[in-house]
């Protein structure tokens, strides 16, 4: 007896209407089942006769096989679903690792593939372009996604990759325009030159918007406050004048302000709280920047601020910050951490000695050199004496460092930006995130003091896309970073003598120390070797008494507090 067979026997005598349900004339005796019935035991009669109900209900009625398939529907639409997520999710997953982007967090949105993917209002958009943008870079991609929603960001991507814009694009959205509600967004770098940069960039990405940007140095604000006296009055009628939308700045100008009585600016209606160059910060003095961001950030008592990191290195340090302080983070790196940009070729080359250095600067300004050229030295003595040397070489040198005057600072990075000086001779000072457009060549005159120095100083040519070369020099007193930094021009696809990779791995304890002082080196000064030998002698003599009087001072004040003990 087949399927049909059995389906006869069980409907005979019913009759079924349009909508599906049965009419049952008259009940058909079931041959096969009186069979079953007879046989079997009274409970599994019952279980048959529900069985048979069940079966009858699940064949005939309608109703039942729509609530079967609607579930079977359901299901399917889950997994459809489901796997439409899933697809999608791995489409975003493999357009970031297209980007190198890694992201560590919770909900994080897609990055964006366009500017018009980024959301923000069409003005934006336009002055990208008109800043000769055409698509976002990978931290732009994901940072400012993610900064739109409101989310607190550890970003992390190499230099010259275009942080500055991914953090000023949400903050320019955000703040939409001018307003008379105070500081709403403050932006920190460790140096003037930078927060300069910034203010421009930012004013570059906000034109037609008329964002008023703070502060007044603090000298300049010492000045009129001393001339207005202890008048209150005036005090606040000052700080009315001076309020804007944007604080680009220093922390220390920032701590300067609050700590006027009564505080200079108010930061409770700040929502943004960027900090650019980050592991800069948080490494300068003993606790010097965690005590003033926490000062900072007991201003900045608004319920809706978030703060926001950025840097091209990357330190446990802030890492571990971030962490405790900033709810739902997300860490946004771009590229493998802590390496150089590989848009520079990197070279490593030995020059013996300090006269060797000079000898070496020499020969490659006598080769051919296309500026811009920036050379670093590991002091501002250094840079004066490297600039004493090469202005009589024929080139247009220039040096800066913490020693000269603001304007004096101001006007040599507007020379050198502009063409007027070709080689800028400076300190670690320039390091940090400026951006000169298409500097060629780096010249690292003194080795860095630690690998991350390297990646900033180095990231200052091959910028935005463009190629550059660097040129370390070294002496065979400089070994203790010569395995780090070899590791990194490695990484970034340089060639490296191998015996440097496997030089001996140097105790942290020299790295740190040599990281807070820079080691003593020869003057930089072209004299024949015998002139050299007797300013050498000259020179141990004039330390030999000094250190001498030294002691016969300390000898004379301890032998008058002998006698006033008496
Ligand atoms: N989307 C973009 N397309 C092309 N160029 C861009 C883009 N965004 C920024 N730039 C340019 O790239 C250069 C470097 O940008 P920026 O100074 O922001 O780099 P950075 O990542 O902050 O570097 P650093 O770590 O050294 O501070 C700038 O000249 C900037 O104008």
């Amino acid at each position: 007896m087949d399927a049909y067979d059995i389906f006869k026997k069980l409907t005979r005598g019913a009759r079924f209407s349009k909508k599906g349900s049965v009419h049952q004339k008259e009940q058909a005796p079931v041959n096969v089942d009186v069979k079953i019935v007879k046989e079997d035991k009274q409970p599994r009669i019952k279980s048959d006769v529900s069985e048979k109900e069940e079966n009858s209900i699940t064949l005939l009625s309608s109703l039942n096989i729509n609530k079967k398939s609607s579930k079977k529907r359901k299901i399917d639409t889950d997994h459809n679903e489901y796997k439409r997520k899933m697809l999608m999710k791995e489409e975003i997953n493999h357009y970031r690792n297209l980007n190198n982007i890694s992201v560590v967090g919770r909900h994080i949105p897609e990055p964006a593939k366009t500017f018009d993917d980024f959301n923000v209002d069409q003005d934006i958009i336009d002055n990208l372009r008109k800043c000769g943008y055409e698509e976002p870079t990978p931290i732009q991609k994901q940072a400012v996604p993610l900064m739109l929603q409101g989310r607190q960001i550890l970003g992390c991507a190499p230099t010259g990759s275009g942080k500055t814009a991914a953090f000023l694009v949400p903050i320019i959205q955000a703040l939409q325009g001018p307003r008379r509600d105070g500081f709403r967004a403050i932006i920190l770098c460790p140096t003037r030159e930078l927060a300069k940069q910034t203010q421009r960039e930012c004013l570059k990405l906000s034109e037609g918007r008329d964002f008023r940007y703070g502060a007044k140095s603090s000298k300049k604000f010492g000045k009129d406050m001393l001339k207005m006296k202890h008048a209150a009055i005036n005090i606040l009628v000052y700080t009315r004048n001076m309020i804007s939308d944007i604080l680009i700045t220093t922390p220390n100008r920032i701590c300067f302000l609050l700590k006027q009585d009564p505080p200079a600016i108010s930061l409770s209606n700040i929502q943004w709280l960027v900090i650019d160059e980050a592991d800069k910060l948080f490494e300068t003095g003993s606790r010097g920047f965690w005590d003033q961001l926490s000062e900072i950030l007991n201003a900045c008592d608004g319920e809706s601020r978030k703060i926001a990191m950025f840097s091209a290195t990357y330190t446990p340090a802030v890492a571990k910050w971030c962490v405790h302080n900033m709810k739902g983070l997300v860490r946004v790196t771009v590229g493998q951490r802590n390496s150089a940009t590989d848009l520079v070729d990197q070279e490593l080359l030995f020059v013996g000695n300090e006269q060797g250095k000079l000898l070496a600067v020499r020969d490659i300004i006598r080769g051919g050199i296309h500026p811009p050229v920036l050379i670093f030295v590991q002091s501002k003595e250094r840079a004066q004496d490297l600039f004493n040397e090469l202005i009589y070489d024929g080139i247009n040198v220039d040096a800066i460092h913490s020693d000269r005057t603001q304007l004096q600072r101001d006007n040599t990075v507007k020379n050198f930006r502009e063409g007027h000086t070709w080689v800028l001779i400076c300190t670690e000072l320039m390091a940090r995130g400026v951006d000169f457009k298409g500097v060629n060549l780096v010249i690292n005159y003194d080795f860095p003091s630690s690998a991350i120095s390297y990646i900033h100083r180095v990231g200052r040519a091959g910028r935005a896309g463009r190629r550059g070369k660097a040129v370390t020099f070294f002496t065979t007193e400089d070994t203790v970073n010569l395995r780090s930094i070899a590791h990194v021009i490695k990484q970034s696809g340089c060639e490296v003598p191998s015996y440097m990779l496997s030089l001996r791995k140097t105790p942290k304890k020299e790295r740190k120390r040599l990281e807070k002082s820079a080691p003593k080196r020869d003057e930089i000064v072209t004299k024949p070797i015998y002139e050299r030998r007797k300013w050498k002698r000259r020179k141990q003599k004039q330390t030999e008494k000094e250190k001498e009087s030294k002691t016969k001072k300390g000898k004379r004040k301890a032998n008058i507090q002998k006698k006033n003990d008496v």
